[in-house]
């Protein structure tokens, strides 16, 4: 039975469509789900210029592996730089470039998997992936790559990244979300009482 359709053969109708004995129908779609997951593994990065999250899923939407960019394990973010070298300047140092250093979102991801295999799984992206990922994708299995912006689209790497998966026939589209925000309020999920003043913190749980 569906909302919609309320049973109100015992008589009472208010009984009848308590909305707590129905299915939610405002539950999260799966792609907006593992896109959701994938901006909230991107919270995790460092880095003050792009934060980026990475999400594989499998062909029975179980979370494989999630990743974000940042600095190799133990190295430290306080020790090693996160801004970028500018080329051109008497000070250029490129031992000063964070992009010798950070190992991207979609990396760390396949890395996380721990040797599962990955063929024919999902990569939920907020980047579009650069080469050096995309040949990661590629070597890896993942068939199909969900991403949320691809604001490097005209850079060499980008458009390298396209010609390889369009030879090898990984897909790749720009996610459509099914709904515009994901509000996350510690204070107020799961309170028994909705108009209660108690903080999750304040619950036994
Ligand atoms: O496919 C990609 C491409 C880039 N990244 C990471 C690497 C850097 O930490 C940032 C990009 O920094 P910019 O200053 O915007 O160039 O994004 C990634 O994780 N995956």
């Amino acid at each position: 039975m569906s909302v919609e359709e309320p049973n109100l053969e015992n008589g009472n109708a208010s009984e009848a469509m308590a909305p707590e004995s129905h299915k939610r129908n405002d539950y999260l779609h799966w792609d907006d789900y593992f896109m959701a997951t994938s901006i909230l593994s991107a919270k995790r990065s460092k880095d003050p210029v792009t934060q980026v999250g990475a999400c594989i899923v499998d062909s029975q939407n179980r979370i494989v592996a999630i990743g974000y960019n940042g600095f190799p394990r133990n190295c430290s973010d306080d020790e090693f730089p996160w801004s970028k070298a500018k080329k051109g300047l008497d000070d250029y140092d490129p031992l000063e470039d964070k992009t010798m250093y950070v190992v991207h979102a979609e990396a760390n991801a396949i890395l996380n998997s721990n040797g599962a295999s990955l063929t024919g799984t999902r990569l939920y992206t907020t980047l579009f992936p650069c080469n050096e990922c995309t040949k990661l994708i590629i070597q890896s299995g993942i068939s199909q790559i969900l991403y949320l912006s691809d604001k490097y689209a005209e850079k060499p790497k980008y458009r390298a990244s396209k010609r390889m998966l369009d030879a090898v026939g990984v897909t790749y589209k720009k996610h459509q979300p099914k709904q515009k925000e994901i509000i996350i309020d510690f204070d107020n999920f799961l309170l028994e009482d909705p108009n209660s003043s108690l903080g999750l913190s304040d619950l036994q749980l």
